[in-house]
């Protein structure tokens, strides 16, 4: 059985190559050229986490394990109620095929605050990364399980180029080793399983503690309530990607304040 992993990839290498067929590098480097400049992704969350929760609020309107998570779905409107509420930085999902997501949802959600913002999306090849710079994103994911080493080294220099940070997304030991060839020093677990859609919070405290202490440390999936993170917090984790909690709340202002204020 192929699991989902391999049917996103899929689906994302046929589109990337279709997006490059029709915008030259050479356009794409002027547009992310005349991007306002990145917003410190890692510093923010840095900054925050020596004082308390530094949350990465995500906005998210589907998903291939839940389906539609919220119907009035409106990116500029969560951007700001994140904002109010004490969130650190944005992620925002532009997969389409599986996450409903779309590059004008993290365009118009950057331009409502001054959050630093995530692209949430799947990496596959280099060309994505002035993409990404190009639509405002001022940092990329790389999932350590989606690609072999030299192509997420080459992924990443262009990032740097870009000037904008990667999180590193690892969900064992064996993918955090490997994640330390890298340069960057942001790495997430997810605790979520891209095979069964479990969620299991040990695989945080485990990797954590396996971390070197140069890495700025998120947590990511399943994070539901204040206590969750509170417990994450006891194990020395102090910076969160939280999704659908947060999307299915009313008011998302006063449920972010509950979370991290
Ligand atoms: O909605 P949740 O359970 O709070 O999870 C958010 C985030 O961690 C999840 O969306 C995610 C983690 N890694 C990803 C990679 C691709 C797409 C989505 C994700």
């Amino acid at each position: 059985m192929t699991d989902i992993l391999d049917r996103i990839l899929e689906t994302k290498r046929a589109e990337v190559a279709a997006r490059k067929a029709t915008m030259p590098l050479a356009e794409l480097d002027a547009a992310a050229e005349r991007q306002s400049p990145p917003r410190g992704f890692r510093a923010a969350l840095d900054a925050r986490a020596a004082i308390g929760h530094a949350l990465i609020a995500e906005i998210k309107k589907a998903s291939p394990s839940k389906g539609l998570i919220r119907a009035d779905f409106d990116p500029p409107a969560h951007a700001r109620a994140y904002q109010a509420g004490g969130a650190t930085c944005l992620s925002v999902l532009t997969d389409e095929p599986w996450f409903q997501g779309a590059d004008s949802y993290l365009t118009a959600a950057r331009d409502a605050c001054t959050l630093p913002v995530l692209r949430k999306d799947f990496m596959v090849d280099p060309w994505q990364v002035p993409e990404s710079r190009a639509i405002g994103a001022d940092a990329i994911l790389l999932i350590m399980a989606a690609l072999d080493d030299s192509l997420l080294a080459e992924i990443e220099a262009s990032a740097i180029d870009c000037n904008m940070d990667v999180l590193v997304e690892v969900h064992d030991a064996r993918e955090l080793e490997r994640a330390m060839k890298l340069k960057s020093r942001l790495i997430g677990v997810n605790n979520r399983n891209l095979r069964d859609f479990t969620v299991d919070f040990e695989n945080s405290y485990r990797l954590a503690d396996k971390a070197p202490k140069d890495c700025t440390f998120v947590a990511e999936s399943g994070l539901t309530i204040r206590a969750d993170l509170d417990h994450m917090a006891e194990h020395g984790i102090h910076c969160f990607l939280v999704g659908e909690a947060l999307m299915r709340q009313h008011d998302i202002e006063a449920a972010t304040r509950a979370l991290v204020g």
